[in-house]
């Protein structure tokens, strides 16, 4: 399975994260928003697609910029996880479909549960967003 998240970066550096809600798979860990691509979808449309419905914002495709990706097993099944940066969005994110939403530096990720296939995506984030 393929799937698609995105790192929201606002202008303090901070990425969004959102809290997996009760009863799915990995409830209560905070992931990137995102989610499974689906057949004969492009990755960039099914991120897009995702963001309208997790958050309710607005992205362009060439606001989406790659930055790493995972792989690893999940449930039995193998996922590659393609992390997008983006930094450019309209509308204010809201948790259509989380726990609940937060804004954080990467270096704040390291003492949050989290997917464990994203703690390597930390270690990267906290190279490509320095403090500023
Ligand atoms: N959106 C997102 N998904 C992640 C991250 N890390 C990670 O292992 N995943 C996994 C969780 C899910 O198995 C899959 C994302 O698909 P999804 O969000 O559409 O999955 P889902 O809960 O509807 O389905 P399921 O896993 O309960 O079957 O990728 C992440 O940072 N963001």
């Amino acid at each position: 399975m393929t799937v698609v998240a995105a790192a929201l970066v606002d202008g303090d550096g901070r990425v969004l994260l959102q809290q997996r809600s009760p009863g799915r798979s990995m409830a209560g860990l905070w992931e990137f928003p995102g989610g499974k691509v689906e057949q004969g979808e492009l990755p960039e449309t099914a991120l897009t697609r995702e963001l309208k419905e997790e958050l309710g914002i607005d992205t362009d495709a060439a606001h989406l910029a790659p930055a790493t990706f995972a792989s690893a097993d999940v449930a039995g099944r193998h996922m590659l996880l393609l992390l997008y940066l983006c930094r450019e969005w309209h509308g204010e994110p809201r948790p259509l479909d989380a726990a609940g939403l937060k804004w954080a530096r990467p270096e704040e990720m390291r003492s949050l549960a989290m997917p464990p296939a994203d703690v390597p995506l930390v270690r990267l984030l906290e190279v490509l967003i320095p403090a500023f």
